[in-house]
């Protein structure tokens, strides 16, 4: 028997690999959905089966009050909203406009966003449109999806997203080439001083002289990115003939050795470029990275391309080095404020080229990114699997099919459990326990933690609990949840043989809940695909977690089923199963009765009365 421990101490903003304590396996989402009309929730290229859909759906993203929608299919006369807040290609919109309502509404200042947000499942966005924690608080939790129409994702507040359960996805395909290209042309049109040339002959000069511009062949070209934008940068600098090296941290050896680029440190590549051309995204650690320090290590006469984002250059220290004379020439796609103020300094700059962020802009690229953003939209809408998800766990399609019965397991004994505990005790520390002949490499738990987290959460808040604000919320609820893997020898082929759940330092409303080192401890398994429950306290039971609960603890002596079932069927109420489990004879034993009805308070108290009855409680699943 082996066992290893992990707990969830961070909170969910983005999925580094390798961040989880299970083996993170591949790059697809179980994302969520809302329905529409049935002809929508057909399965899909990475769909696993409608099984896993129906659970997903309703354990994963929708508001309580859309979770009565049944089947978790769009009811026809309740299309999924979807805001587009900036221009988006046709392609896009005829997919977009199949499945839902759509809305264009362009240039929305950030007051018109908020108060429009919260008619919308899902909002559309480029880098125009600022997705700030106001516009997900405005969202008021029915905003499912954010599509970011593009790579860059720096202006969504995936924190908040995250907090409030809603799912980013981008299109970080479609426009890498037109990206890559407009880095060409920025360069060679910089190189040759294109752009002032142009405008000092419509002007009515004739500039030869002036306009006399530097070669590119053999010249070093720094890639300060090595990704997709940056690799395909790199193949056109080795087509123009020139030498190119790359900087990124992050890049794999084999991809730059194959362009024929050699990966070299930061300050390597500043210092030897000719032409510097940048192509990492904005983030914390790439803010103002081009500064005072880092100009002052380049080459005398750097020409310096950005095709990536304004905010990593500090532009005060661009239009120093501009005019000191360490930076020839700039040719910027990107800056820090967009649209610029009118008065820019860096923009009016004689040695610098602008264009307005046009690097995603060719009919080619919108076009792409439009269908490609509308896809992943509608998937995360329909609650297939994403795989350009930015803020929430990847999980493999095959694991999400083949823990489908265990995630609604863990949700009912997340409910169960939370239930047994008596209204004064706050939870803090809860343990989950899977026994299983996976070794804890080969487990993924995420989801069914995600899902027990939800089962203890929703019940006693107005949070909705899913996939992507599972962790934080339990962790924003001082909610330490820890787990174990006890690897036992039974079939690889179910992948959980057993899901406890123990809660420490709280009462019990049902002291038989409380196992014998004190913590509420239930114990869950999936028998013919269906959950059921196995153990509580110290009693085993085994009853299957449908409809609502009602656990007794009595002395074990003869006719307790027949006189607690006499008192449900006075009151119309429905039992559809019954167990009980004992200590040993004529001792004491747990009844666990299902009923399909909830009992009037009058039922219940009859119950209470029952002499040989110690304690009781009813549970709703
Ligand atoms: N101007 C435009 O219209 C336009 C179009 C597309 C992309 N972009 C921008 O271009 C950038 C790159 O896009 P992409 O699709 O290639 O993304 P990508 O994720 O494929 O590549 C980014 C690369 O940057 C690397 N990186 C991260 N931190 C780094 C650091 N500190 N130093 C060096 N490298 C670092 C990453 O490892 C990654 O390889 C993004 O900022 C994106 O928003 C702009
Ligand atoms: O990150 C991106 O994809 C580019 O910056 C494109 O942005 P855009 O969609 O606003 O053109």
């Amino acid at each position: 028997m082996a066992s290893s421990t992990c707990t969830n101490g961070n909170a969910i903003a983005a999925f580094p690999s390798g961040s989880d304590c299970n083996r993170t396996r591949r790059a697809f989402l179980v994302s969520f959905l809302n329905p529409t009309s049935s002809s929508h929730c057909q399965p899909r290229a990475l769909v696993i089966n409608n099984n896993v859909l129906k659970t997903v759906r309703t354990c994963v993203l929708r508001s309580k009050s859309e979770k009565k929608g049944g089947d978790g299919c769009w009811s026809s006369d309740k299309r999924p909203t979807i805001l587009v807040s900036e221009k988006l290609g046709e392609a896009g919109l005829r997919l977009l406009r199949e499945f839902g309502h759509v809305e264009c509404a362009y240039e929305l200042s950030p007051q018109e966003l908020c108060s429009k947000i919260s008619s919308f499942d899902a909002l559309i966005v480029r880098s125009g449109t600022k997705v700030t924690r106001e516009v997900f608080e405005a969202g008021k939790g029915k905003l499912k999806v954010v599509g970011r129409a593009g790579v860059g994702i720096d202006n969504v507040d995936l924190q908040s997203a995250t907090e409030f359960g809603c799912l980013v996805v981008n299109a970080p395909t479609a426009n890498t080439v037109a990206a890559a290209e407009h880095g060409i042309a920025l360069l060679a049109a910089m190189a040759r001083n294109v752009a002032q040339a142009d405008a000092s002959t419509k002007a009515g000069k004739w500039q030869r002289n002036k306009y006399v511009g530097v070669s590119m062949v053999g010249k070093t070209l720094a890639i300060m990115g090595f990704g997709k934008v940056g690799s395909e940068v790199a193949r056109r600098g080795k087509g123009l003939g020139m030498n190119v090296v790359a900087h990124d941290p992050y890049a794999p050896a084999d991809r730059a050795r194959a362009i024929g680029v050699d990966l070299v440190s930061f300050d390597q590549a500043i210092s030897t470029a000719d032409f510097i051309s940048l192509h990492m995204p904005l983030t914390p650690s790439t803010k103002k990275v081009f500064n005072d320090n880092t100009f002052a290590k380049m080459k005398k006469g750097v020409r310096i391309i950005n095709v990536a984002r304004g905010g990593v250059i500090d532009e005060d220290a661009l239009i120093r080095a501009l005019d000191g004379g360490i930076v020839a020439q700039a040719a910027l796609d990107v800056l820090i404020e967009e649209p610029p103020p009118k008065d820019c300094k860096l923009v009016q700059h004689e040695k610098v080229t602008v264009t307005p962020h046009l690097g995603a802009s060719t009919k080619e690229a919108q076009e792409g990114v439009a269908i490609e953003i509308a896809e992943a939209v509608v998937g995360a809408l329909k609650g297939e699997l994403s795989a350009t998800a930015v803020n929430a766990p990847m999980v493999a399609p095959e694991v999400v099919s083949e823990l489908n019965p265990y995630i609604v397991l863990a949700e009912k004994l997340g409910k169960l459990a939370v239930q047994l505990v008596s209204g004064g005790s706050g939870i803090k520390n809860v343990k989950v326990v899977y026994r299983s002949a996976r070794g804890p490499d080969d487990l993924d738990t995420r989801l069914v933690r995600a899902m027990i987290i939800k089962g203890i959460i929703e019940p006693i808040s107005n949070s909705i609990i899913n996939l992507v604000n599972a962790d934080y919320k339990a962790k924003e609820k001082g909610l330490r949840i820890s787990e174990e893997r006890i690897v036992v020898d039974s079939s690889l082929e179910h992948p959980i043989d057993s899901i406890q759940v123990h809660i420490s330092n709280v009462e019990s409303k049902f002291g038989s809940a409380v196992s014998d080192n004190g913590q509420i401890s239930i114990e869950g398994k999936v028998r013919y695909g269906t959950p059921h429950l196995t153990c509580l306290g110290s009693f085993g039971v085994d009853v299957s977690l449908e409809g609502n609960l009602i656990l007794c603890r009595q002395v074990d002596q003869p006719g307790m089923i027949g006189c607690v079932g006499n008192i449900l069927a006075q009151h119309n109420v429905n039992v559809s199963f019954m167990s009980v489990g004992r200590t040993s004879r004529r001792e004491m034993a747990i009844m666990a009765i299902g009923v399909d009805e909830e009992p009037t308070q009058e039922a219940l108290d009859n119950i209470g009365s029952v002499s040989a009855i110690e304690e009781f409680v009813f549970l709703k699943l």
